[in-house]
């Protein structure tokens, strides 16, 4: 069967980033596209459900400040007056330590302080740790010359490079739960290279990250908010995005059962038959662009083999009758130690929680409280099968332990994101570049998504838009 009608470009998955395209396209007037999504509805994981006055993401609740590429995106779409800034005034982050929720020290960025003071202060860290911060600094020439040394595209993993600056204790404690709030993933895997960049970048420079971050503190001194988002919702970003696309172009609930490259075109497989193209991008989950691929091309196949968590994510509101009798402690929120998980047993353990009307405002009606908890890692997978009811038993009673008796929700809400965050694992930026080697002498073939540049909305939107840049140029 070949479809009467000839389109040129396929965009399979309407996750943010294929949405990125196709907004892209179309907003540049190609609307000679299709855009295929598997589900009832375009956006992946970036989800907000509006209930009762409470404003609940069901994904991302945020996106970080530092890169620009949302907010470019939402002021170009007329929602500056959606954009929220997190409540910065009050950030703190809790680590839960032998049950007590203890908090980190306020100037650390990640596991690296602006100011010393603040860690001689912290009862987090023994005397050996706070050593160790304070002969990071004095260290700097050793660090600076041995990451000279390095062959530039040398990796190690993150807890290696953690360790060799800040001892063992910083790295469980610290880096560990900090990363596993960003990656969900082990910090022995993942890449230092891919996942912490410009750490990577400041030991080449300053040799010590002490050092490094007081010299860009004293040369800007922008104390911007941390995380931002909009106040309807992460939601609207999407709906805005798809407002842009013609309705025509889209083909929801249409999974792609397969792709062929075939007498100069590509073939795509869904269950309405085939249509052909002449340029395909995969922006798909990792394991489906595999398996799309692996078909044809066996050694992209086994370079897209790349691992992703998955989540699930619970999130409880409380009114402001109930919220009265909660307790959460000033900040956004808490992150557990991986080594804590060990103390619990079978029961499968919180990667971390977030008091989302403190960390935002326009979250819940005024006195009501929200909190969110995830399982990630090694727990979600003990999660995905399980019935709602039981998931929200199992937190309740977790975050009871936690924060004090909880009194039962007025919402509560269960989403889970199977494989949803890919790992950057050590040689992760040499095996992309061996990827896109291969892709480019594919013709018209094109992939995008988290696995290969950044897990956050901001660089898929980039690279959502760019990609279609480089379409329309070519
Ligand atoms: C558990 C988890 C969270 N968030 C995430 C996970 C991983 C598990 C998963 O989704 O499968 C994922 C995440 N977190 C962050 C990103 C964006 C990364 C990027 O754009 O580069 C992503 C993709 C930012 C962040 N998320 C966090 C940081 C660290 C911020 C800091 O330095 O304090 C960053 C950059 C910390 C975090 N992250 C989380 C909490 C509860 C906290 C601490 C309290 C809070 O702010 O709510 C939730």
């Amino acid at each position: 069967m070949r479809a009467a009608s000839r389109s040129r470009i396929a965009i399979i998955g309407g996750g943010i980033a294929g949405v990125s395209t196709a907004y892209e396209l179309s907003r540049n007037g190609h609307a000679d596209f299709v855009l295929y999504e598997a589900s009832a509805r375009l956006g992946g994981i970036v989800e907000t459900v509006h209930q009762d006055g409470f404003v609940i993401e069901c994904g991302p609740d945020s996106w970080v400040t530092e890169k620009p590429w949302a907010r470019d995106l939402a002021l170009e779409l007329g929602l500056e007056a959606e954009i929220l800034a997190s409540n910065d005034a009050i950030r703190r982050t809790y680590l839960l330590l032998n049950g007590e929720l203890t908090p980190m020290p306020d100037s650390m960025r990640m596991m690296v302080p602006t100011d010393l003071e603040d860690i001689e202060r912290s009862p987090l860290f023994s005397e050996a740790a706070k050593q160790a911060y304070r002969l990071e600094a004095l260290r700097a020439a050793e660090f600076k010359a041995s990451a000279a040394a390095r062959p530039s595209l040398e990796d190690e993993s993150v807890a290696c490079f953690v360790e060799r600056h800040f001892g063992s204790e910083v790295t469980e404690k610290v880096a560990g739960p900090l990363l596993s709030g960003v990656f969900g993933g082990d910090i022995r895997q993942l890449s230092a290279s891919a996942v912490m960049a410009p750490f990577v970048k400041m030991e080449q420079e300053y040799g010590s990250l002490v050092v490094a971050l007081q010299k860009q503190r004293s040369q800007k001194r922008q104390s911007s908010a941390v995380f931002t988002t909009l106040k309807s919702g992460l939601q609207t970003l999407v709906e805005r995005m798809t407002a842009v696309i013609p309705p025509s172009n889209l083909r929801l609930s249409e999974p792609v059962s397969e792709m062929n490259w075939s007498r100069g075109e590509w073939e795509v497989a869904t269950r309405s038959g085939l249509a052909c193209f002449d340029r395909v991008v995969l922006a798909t989950p990792v394991h489906i662009s595999r398996r799309l691929v692996a078909r044809w091309n066996s050694e992209l196949g086994s370079l897209l083999d790349i691992e992703a968590t998955s989540a699930v994510v619970v999130a409880f509101a409380f009114s402001p009758e109930l919220a009265s009798s909660v307790q959460t402690p000033k900040g956004f929120g808490f992150l557990v130690p991986q080594s804590q998980n060990e103390l619990i047993g079978q029961e499968p353990e919180l990667l971390a929680a977030t008091f989302v009307d403190q960390k935002f405002s326009h979250r819940v009606p005024e006195g009501g409280m929200l909190i969110r908890a995830f399982y990630g890692g090694e727990s979600a997978p003990k999660l995905l099968d399980e019935d709602d009811s039981s998931i929200l038993k199992l937190s309740h009673r977790r975050l009871s332990h936690i924060l004090g008796e909880l009194p039962e929700p007025s919402i509560a809400l269960v989403r889970r994101w199977p494989r949803s965050l890919p790992q950057y694992t050590i040689g992760h930026r040499r095996r992309v570049g061996r990827i896109e080697e291969i892709s480019r002498e594919i013709p018209g073939f094109y992939l995008v998504g988290n696995a290969f540049h950044g897990v956050g909305l901001p660089d898929l939107v980039r690279q959502g838009r760019a990609l279609a840049n480089s379409l329309l140029a070519s």
